[in-house]
Protein backbone atom coordinates (compact mmCIF):
# COMPACT_ATOMS: atom_id res chain seq x y z
CA UNK A 1 0.00 0.00 0.00
CA UNK A 2 0.90 3.56 -0.61
CA UNK A 3 1.10 6.02 2.39
CA UNK A 4 1.07 9.81 0.85
CA UNK A 5 1.72 12.50 3.55
CA UNK A 6 3.35 15.83 3.50
CA UNK A 7 4.66 15.07 7.51
CA UNK A 8 7.27 13.07 8.02
CA UNK A 9 6.45 12.12 10.97
CA UNK A 10 2.58 11.02 10.19
CA UNK A 11 4.30 9.00 7.13
CA UNK A 12 6.45 7.27 9.56
CA UNK A 13 4.30 6.87 12.26
CA UNK A 14 1.69 4.86 9.53
CA UNK A 15 4.32 3.20 8.11
CA UNK A 16 5.57 1.71 11.50
CA UNK A 17 2.07 0.96 11.78
CA UNK A 18 1.84 -0.74 8.99
CA UNK A 19 4.66 -2.52 7.97
CA UNK A 20 4.81 -5.65 10.20
CA UNK A 21 2.07 -6.52 7.66
CA UNK A 22 1.81 -4.86 4.88
CA UNK A 23 3.90 -3.78 1.78
CA UNK A 24 4.36 0.00 2.21
CA UNK A 25 5.41 2.69 0.18
CA UNK A 26 5.91 6.22 1.04
CA UNK A 27 5.25 9.55 -1.28
CA UNK A 28 5.91 12.75 0.58
CA UNK A 29 3.19 14.93 -1.82
CA UNK A 30 0.48 14.33 -4.34
CA UNK A 31 2.43 14.58 -7.61
CA UNK A 32 4.88 11.92 -5.97
CA UNK A 33 1.57 9.69 -4.94
CA UNK A 34 0.11 9.84 -8.51
CA UNK A 35 3.49 8.80 -9.29
CA UNK A 36 4.16 5.98 -7.36
CA UNK A 37 0.42 4.57 -7.71
CA UNK A 38 0.67 4.88 -11.76
CA UNK A 39 4.46 2.54 -11.26
CA UNK A 40 3.41 0.21 -8.35
CA UNK A 41 -0.44 -0.34 -8.42
CA UNK A 42 -0.77 -0.52 -4.72
CA UNK A 43 -4.07 -2.22 -3.51
CA UNK A 44 -4.84 0.63 -1.35
CA UNK A 45 -3.94 4.43 -0.54
CA UNK A 46 -3.68 6.17 2.39
CA UNK A 47 -4.05 9.54 1.03
CA UNK A 48 -3.84 12.83 3.27
CA UNK A 49 -5.77 15.75 2.47
CA UNK A 50 -3.76 18.69 3.52
CA UNK A 51 -0.78 18.53 1.18
CA UNK A 52 1.04 21.81 -0.33
CA UNK A 53 0.86 22.18 -4.20
CA UNK A 54 -1.45 19.14 -4.68
CA UNK A 55 -4.21 18.10 -2.38
CA UNK A 56 -5.72 14.49 -1.43
CA UNK A 57 -8.54 15.94 -3.11
CA UNK A 58 -6.60 16.53 -6.01
CA UNK A 59 -4.73 13.39 -6.14
CA UNK A 60 -7.96 11.65 -6.05
CA UNK A 61 -9.60 13.37 -8.65
CA UNK A 62 -6.92 12.51 -10.82
CA UNK A 63 -6.39 8.44 -9.99
CA UNK A 64 -10.20 8.20 -10.90
CA UNK A 65 -9.67 10.17 -14.44
CA UNK A 66 -7.30 7.50 -15.23
CA UNK A 67 -8.84 4.24 -16.33
CA UNK A 68 -5.69 2.18 -15.21
CA UNK A 69 -6.20 3.71 -11.45
CA UNK A 70 -9.74 4.70 -11.49
CA UNK A 71 -10.41 1.64 -9.48
CA UNK A 72 -7.63 2.24 -6.80
CA UNK A 73 -9.32 2.25 -3.37
CA UNK A 74 -7.91 5.15 -1.49
CA UNK A 75 -8.88 6.18 2.53
CA UNK A 76 -8.61 9.80 3.09
CA UNK A 77 -6.64 10.06 6.36
CA UNK A 78 -6.92 13.83 7.65
CA UNK A 79 -7.09 16.49 10.81
CA UNK A 80 -10.19 17.72 9.18
CA UNK A 81 -13.12 16.49 11.33
CA UNK A 82 -16.24 18.31 10.19
CA UNK A 83 -18.77 15.86 9.09
CA UNK A 84 -18.82 18.09 5.68
CA UNK A 85 -15.44 17.04 5.35
CA UNK A 86 -15.74 13.43 5.81
CA UNK A 87 -18.96 13.07 3.99
CA UNK A 88 -17.01 15.57 1.15
CA UNK A 89 -14.22 13.13 1.09
CA UNK A 90 -16.75 10.25 0.82
CA UNK A 91 -18.55 12.12 -1.75
CA UNK A 92 -15.36 12.71 -4.47
CA UNK A 93 -14.70 8.45 -3.68
CA UNK A 94 -12.81 7.75 -1.09
CA UNK A 95 -13.26 4.14 0.17
CA UNK A 96 -13.22 5.58 3.46
CA UNK A 97 -12.28 8.52 5.82
CA UNK A 98 -10.25 8.46 8.96
CA UNK A 99 -9.69 11.48 10.93
CA UNK A 100 -6.21 12.30 12.82
CA UNK A 101 -5.25 12.05 15.52
CA UNK A 102 -6.47 8.06 14.70
CA UNK A 103 -6.59 4.85 16.58
CA UNK A 104 -4.30 2.74 15.46
CA UNK A 105 -6.04 -0.57 16.20
CA UNK A 106 -9.12 0.94 14.32
CA UNK A 107 -6.59 2.07 11.23
CA UNK A 108 -5.76 -1.73 10.80
CA UNK A 109 -9.72 -2.77 11.00
CA UNK A 110 -10.03 -0.91 8.29
CA UNK A 111 -7.01 -1.22 6.44
CA UNK A 112 -7.63 -4.71 6.43
CA UNK A 113 -11.74 -4.60 5.37
CA UNK A 114 -10.57 -2.27 2.48
CA UNK A 115 -8.13 -4.81 0.92
CA UNK A 116 -10.86 -7.50 1.72
CA UNK A 117 -13.28 -5.83 -0.78
CA UNK A 118 -10.44 -5.38 -2.87
CA UNK A 119 -9.75 -8.87 -3.07
CA UNK A 120 -13.60 -9.29 -3.56
CA UNK A 121 -13.64 -6.82 -6.53
CA UNK A 122 -10.91 -8.22 -8.18
CA UNK A 123 -12.49 -11.77 -8.22
CA UNK A 124 -15.79 -10.74 -9.09
CA UNK A 125 -13.99 -8.87 -12.50
CA UNK A 126 -12.19 -11.83 -12.98
CA UNK A 127 -15.13 -14.12 -12.70
CA UNK A 128 -17.11 -12.17 -15.53
CA UNK A 129 -14.17 -11.59 -17.40
CA UNK A 130 -12.29 -14.60 -18.05
CA UNK A 131 -13.43 -17.99 -19.45
CA UNK A 132 -12.68 -20.54 -16.54
CA UNK A 133 -11.89 -23.81 -18.88
CA UNK A 134 -9.18 -21.98 -20.95
CA UNK A 135 -8.09 -19.26 -18.72
CA UNK A 136 -8.55 -16.53 -21.77
CA UNK A 137 -10.70 -13.46 -21.49
CA UNK A 138 -14.15 -14.44 -22.30
CA UNK A 139 -16.86 -13.31 -24.99
CA UNK A 140 -17.94 -10.57 -22.64
CA UNK A 141 -14.87 -9.44 -22.56
CA UNK A 142 -13.68 -9.70 -25.90
CA UNK A 143 -17.23 -7.78 -26.98
CA UNK A 144 -16.20 -4.52 -24.44
CA UNK A 145 -12.59 -4.30 -26.20
CA UNK A 146 -13.91 -5.09 -29.75
CA UNK A 147 -15.54 -2.05 -29.29
CA UNK A 148 -13.03 0.05 -28.01
CA UNK A 149 -10.22 -1.01 -30.30
CA UNK A 150 -12.49 -0.24 -33.27
CA UNK A 151 -13.58 3.04 -31.65
CA UNK A 152 -9.86 3.83 -31.25
CA UNK A 153 -8.99 2.56 -34.40
CA UNK A 154 -11.87 5.06 -36.22
CA UNK A 155 -10.14 7.86 -34.39
CA UNK A 156 -6.54 7.68 -34.78
CA UNK A 157 -6.90 5.77 -38.47
CA UNK A 158 -4.48 2.98 -37.10
CA UNK A 159 -4.78 -0.70 -37.98
CA UNK A 160 -7.26 -2.99 -36.68
CA UNK A 161 -7.04 -6.89 -37.19
CA UNK A 162 -9.26 -9.32 -36.05
CA UNK A 163 -8.82 -13.28 -36.70
CA UNK A 164 -11.18 -15.93 -35.53
CA UNK A 165 -9.88 -19.61 -34.90
CA UNK A 166 -11.72 -22.37 -34.58
CA UNK A 167 -10.43 -26.25 -33.87
CA UNK A 168 -11.07 -28.27 -36.68
CA UNK A 169 -13.39 -31.56 -37.09
CA UNK A 170 -13.67 -30.65 -32.86
CA UNK A 171 -16.74 -32.83 -32.53
CA UNK A 172 -14.72 -35.88 -34.08
CA UNK A 173 -12.40 -35.55 -31.28
CA UNK A 174 -15.10 -34.93 -28.76
CA UNK A 175 -16.72 -38.22 -30.19
CA UNK A 176 -13.48 -40.31 -30.67
CA UNK A 177 -11.53 -39.51 -27.36
CA UNK A 178 -14.10 -37.97 -24.81
CA UNK A 179 -15.33 -34.57 -23.75
CA UNK A 180 -12.56 -34.66 -20.89
CA UNK A 181 -9.62 -34.80 -23.77
CA UNK A 182 -11.27 -32.24 -25.71
CA UNK A 183 -11.17 -30.30 -22.73
CA UNK A 184 -7.73 -30.58 -22.21
CA UNK A 185 -7.25 -29.92 -26.34
CA UNK A 186 -9.29 -26.88 -26.22
CA UNK A 187 -6.89 -25.69 -22.95
CA UNK A 188 -3.86 -26.05 -24.57
CA UNK A 189 -4.43 -24.61 -27.98
CA UNK A 190 -5.77 -21.18 -25.79
CA UNK A 191 -1.84 -21.47 -24.79
CA UNK A 192 -0.63 -21.73 -27.74
CA UNK A 193 -3.09 -18.68 -29.21
CA UNK A 194 -1.91 -16.48 -26.14
CA UNK A 195 1.56 -17.44 -26.13
CA UNK A 196 1.51 -16.65 -29.86
CA UNK A 197 0.34 -13.04 -28.97
CA UNK A 198 3.23 -10.15 -28.02
CA UNK A 199 2.07 -6.93 -27.32
CA UNK A 200 0.51 -6.05 -24.59
CA UNK A 201 -2.80 -4.58 -26.29
CA UNK A 202 -3.20 -7.81 -28.49
CA UNK A 203 -5.94 -9.99 -26.94
CA UNK A 204 -6.82 -13.56 -27.25
CA UNK A 205 -10.63 -14.69 -26.03
CA UNK A 206 -12.59 -17.70 -26.48
CA UNK A 207 -15.31 -16.62 -28.33
CA UNK A 208 -17.79 -19.50 -28.31
CA UNK A 209 -17.42 -23.38 -27.37
CA UNK A 210 -14.21 -24.21 -29.30
CA UNK A 211 -13.67 -20.61 -31.24
CA UNK A 212 -10.95 -18.50 -30.27
CA UNK A 213 -10.93 -14.83 -30.80
CA UNK A 214 -7.35 -12.39 -31.93
CA UNK A 215 -8.00 -8.90 -31.42
CA UNK A 216 -4.81 -7.46 -32.67
CA UNK A 217 -5.29 -3.04 -32.41
CA UNK A 218 -2.58 -1.42 -34.55
CA UNK A 219 -1.57 -4.46 -36.59
CA UNK A 220 -1.81 -4.21 -40.49
CA UNK A 221 -3.09 -7.55 -42.60
CA UNK A 222 0.63 -8.58 -43.50
CA UNK A 223 1.60 -8.37 -39.61
CA UNK A 224 -2.02 -9.54 -38.30
CA UNK A 225 -1.84 -12.45 -40.93
CA UNK A 226 1.67 -13.73 -39.66
CA UNK A 227 0.85 -13.94 -36.31
CA UNK A 228 -2.07 -16.07 -36.95
CA UNK A 229 0.21 -18.36 -38.62
CA UNK A 230 2.59 -18.42 -36.20
CA UNK A 231 -0.77 -19.59 -33.70
CA UNK A 232 -1.18 -22.06 -36.15
CA UNK A 233 1.82 -23.58 -36.86
CA UNK A 234 2.54 -23.17 -32.64
CA UNK A 235 -0.56 -25.84 -32.77
CA UNK A 236 0.54 -27.79 -35.01
CA UNK A 237 3.96 -27.95 -33.49
CA UNK A 238 1.64 -29.34 -30.75
CA UNK A 239 1.23 -32.72 -32.26
CA UNK A 240 -1.57 -34.24 -30.95
CA UNK A 241 -2.91 -36.88 -32.11
CA UNK A 242 -6.43 -36.92 -34.15
CA UNK A 243 -6.99 -39.73 -35.85
CA UNK A 244 -10.82 -38.97 -37.16
CA UNK A 245 -9.56 -35.67 -38.68
CA UNK A 246 -10.54 -35.20 -42.28
CA UNK A 247 -8.05 -32.69 -41.94
CA UNK A 248 -4.53 -34.84 -41.41
CA UNK A 249 -3.27 -36.64 -38.60
CA UNK A 250 -2.86 -34.14 -36.53
CA UNK A 251 -5.02 -31.53 -34.56
CA UNK A 252 -5.26 -28.51 -36.14
CA UNK A 253 -6.53 -25.44 -36.08
CA UNK A 254 -8.62 -22.95 -39.52
CA UNK A 255 -8.32 -19.55 -38.52
CA UNK A 256 -9.80 -16.32 -40.76
CA UNK A 257 -9.03 -12.84 -40.34
CA UNK A 258 -9.73 -9.34 -41.77
CA UNK A 259 -8.60 -6.13 -41.14
CA UNK A 260 -9.94 -2.46 -40.63
CA UNK A 261 -8.19 -0.53 -42.65
CA UNK A 262 -7.32 3.40 -41.77
CA UNK A 263 -9.52 4.80 -44.07
CA UNK A 264 -12.38 2.36 -43.82
CA UNK A 265 -15.88 3.34 -42.61
CA UNK A 266 -16.42 -0.24 -42.05
CA UNK A 267 -18.94 -1.55 -39.02
CA UNK A 268 -17.70 -3.36 -36.39
CA UNK A 269 -19.96 -6.51 -37.44
CA UNK A 270 -18.82 -5.92 -41.30
CA UNK A 271 -15.27 -6.57 -39.93
CA UNK A 272 -16.38 -9.72 -38.15
CA UNK A 273 -18.01 -10.97 -40.63
CA UNK A 274 -15.32 -10.82 -43.00
CA UNK A 275 -13.33 -12.55 -40.77
CA UNK A 276 -15.59 -15.23 -40.29
CA UNK A 277 -16.15 -15.63 -43.86
CA UNK A 278 -12.48 -15.73 -44.37
CA UNK A 279 -12.61 -19.03 -41.52
CA UNK A 280 -15.38 -20.39 -43.46
CA UNK A 281 -13.13 -20.28 -46.77
CA UNK A 282 -10.17 -21.74 -44.84
CA UNK A 283 -12.69 -24.81 -43.81
CA UNK A 284 -13.54 -25.14 -47.45
CA UNK A 285 -10.56 -24.62 -48.91
CA UNK A 286 -8.81 -28.18 -46.75
CA UNK A 287 -8.78 -26.57 -43.16
CA UNK A 288 -5.19 -26.08 -41.45
CA UNK A 289 -4.70 -23.13 -43.06
CA UNK A 290 -5.17 -18.93 -42.56
CA UNK A 291 -7.22 -17.51 -44.88
CA UNK A 292 -6.91 -13.32 -44.74
CA UNK A 293 -9.30 -10.98 -46.28
CA UNK A 294 -7.62 -9.14 -49.46
N1 LIG B 1 -14.66 -30.74 -25.06
C1 LIG B 1 -15.30 -29.64 -25.36
N2 LIG B 1 -15.95 -29.54 -26.53
C2 LIG B 1 -16.59 -28.40 -26.85
C3 LIG B 1 -16.60 -27.31 -25.96
N3 LIG B 1 -17.31 -26.32 -26.56
C4 LIG B 1 -17.74 -26.77 -27.76
N4 LIG B 1 -17.31 -28.03 -27.95
C5 LIG B 1 -17.57 -28.93 -29.07
O1 LIG B 1 -17.01 -28.42 -30.25
C6 LIG B 1 -17.66 -29.08 -31.35
C7 LIG B 1 -17.81 -28.13 -32.50
O2 LIG B 1 -18.22 -28.84 -33.57
P1 LIG B 1 -18.61 -28.25 -34.98
O3 LIG B 1 -19.06 -26.83 -34.81
O4 LIG B 1 -19.54 -29.19 -35.62
O5 LIG B 1 -17.28 -28.15 -35.77
P2 LIG B 1 -16.06 -29.14 -35.96
O6 LIG B 1 -16.37 -30.54 -35.60
O7 LIG B 1 -14.89 -28.52 -35.26
O8 LIG B 1 -15.84 -29.09 -37.53
P3 LIG B 1 -15.15 -27.97 -38.41
O9 LIG B 1 -15.25 -26.68 -37.63
O10 LIG B 1 -15.94 -27.93 -39.66
O11 LIG B 1 -13.74 -28.38 -38.61
C8 LIG B 1 -18.99 -29.57 -30.82
O12 LIG B 1 -18.97 -30.99 -30.80
C9 LIG B 1 -19.03 -29.05 -29.39
O13 LIG B 1 -19.65 -29.95 -28.51
C10 LIG B 1 -15.93 -27.46 -24.71
O14 LIG B 1 -15.89 -26.57 -23.87
N5 LIG B 1 -15.28 -28.62 -24.46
Amino acid sequence: MLIADDDAINRQVLAELLKPEYTVLLAKNGEQALERVARHMPDLVLLDVMMPDMDGYEVLRRLRGDPDTAQTAVIFISGMDRPEDEANGLKLGASDYIVKPFNATVVMARVALHLQLVRQRRMLERLANVDSLTELANRRRFDALFELEWQRARRSGRPLSLALLDIDCFKQYNDHYGHPAGDRVLRAVARAAGAGLRRPADLAARYGGEELALLLPDTDAAQAYQVAENVRAAVAALQIAHQASSAGPLLSVSIGGATLDAHGAESKAALFEAADACLYRAKQTGRDRVAWRD
